[in-house]
């Protein structure tokens, strides 16, 4: 049997395409679950070699049960990410009119990016949540709700007709998906990666997240998510997710996170792996002295004062 992944079914999600433009995806069984934190559990216990869950869109920010599931769930890791443009198709069984819908269904995720189209469009329907976009238009077939906001590629999958296409209110919408597995060795650097870390602070106190802040800053790293996330300690507890330009072999990413390491309460690195909007060759060159050879010749300058041949 080849190895398989798991991810966010059923068959026809935004998760599945975007799976499939993974070249080692090719090589796997695909296997749907009903659910990011099912599909999660099939890692951890070793029922699949990894799971491709979405994590992040470009008009809701992240997608919150994947972020909780990696802060506070048994540690996993991330291996790789794909960006997918995401337009809405409004899928009905056939014969269906637009004034015949009551209800409308999606996963949330899908809910801010439909937003003005439903109030322009369908003011009066009801929105139902669904554990996928998929799953809400197997739930349309069924007969469950009248309609689903779904890729249009599901339609023919669960026996539906596209009654509009190309729903989407913001331009460009994207979401980021992620491929976990259980902690092993980041692949080497691709030249264009990005690194995924969860801070908790040590204890309250002003200026508490600059500091956390201040240990990429200094060392001319940028960041590319910074998201906030309760602790389930009470109201004012967060921790944060952070990701940052770079990879955990370049010495500036390994020396800040060393820093992190030494200041918070809890660091979890989620992982260093390729990202998916630069390719190697398009990245901005290190800041002025944050560079490995850099870093090393300033360890070798201490070294040779601590030994007195400066
Ligand atoms: O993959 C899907 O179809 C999902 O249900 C998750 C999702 C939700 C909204 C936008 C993209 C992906």
């Amino acid at each position: 049997m080849p190895a398989s992944y798991a991810y966010l079914g059923p068959e026809g999600t935004f998760t599945e395409a975007a799976l499939r433009t993974l070249p080692e995806a090719a090589t796997r069984e695909l296997i749907p679950y009903v659910s990011v934190q099912s599909a999660l559990d099939a890692v951890r216990v070793g029922e699949a070699e990894a799971a491709f869950v979405p994590i992040e869109n470009s008009v809701e920010g992240g997608i919150t049960t994947t972020l909780d599931e990696l802060v506070a769930g048994a540690p996993l890791m991330i291996y790789r990410e794909v960006l997918l443009s995401i337009t809405f198709a409004l899928l009905v069984r056939p014969g269906t009119k637009l004034s015949d819908i009551k209800t409308v269904s999606a996963h949330p995720a899908a809910q801010p990016q439909v937003r003005n189209w439903l109030k322009n469009n369908l003011p009066d329907a009801h929105w139902e949540s669904a554990a996928s976009n998929a799953d809400a238009a197997r739930l349309v077939q069924e007969g469950q709700y009248d309609a689903a906001f779904a890729g249009e590629f599901a339609a023919a999958l669960y026996g539906l007709e596209a009654l509009e296409t190309g729903i989407h209110d913001a331009e460009n919408a994207q979401t980021r998906f992620v491929l976990v597995g259980r902690p092993a060795r980041p692949a080497a650097p691709s030249g264009a990666d990005k690194t995924s870390v969860v801070l908790w602070q040590r204890d309250d106190h002003p200026g508490g997240l600059r500091d956390l802040l201040g240990e990429f800053a200094t060392r001319g790293i940028n960041l590319m998510l910074l998201q906030s996330r309760p602790t389930g300690a009470g109201i004012g507890n967060y921790c944060f997710c952070i990701d940052a330009e770079g990879h955990i072999s370049d010495r500036r990413v390994a020396e800040a996170l060393m820093g992190l390491k030494r200041i918070c309460l809890e660091v979890r690195f989620l992982g260093s792996y390729p990202r998916a909007d630069l390719k190697p060759g398009e990245v901005q060159p290190p800041r002025a002295g944050t560079s490995d050879v850099e870093f090393v010749s300033a360890a070798d300058w201490v070294a040779r004062c601590q030994d007195g041949r400066f």
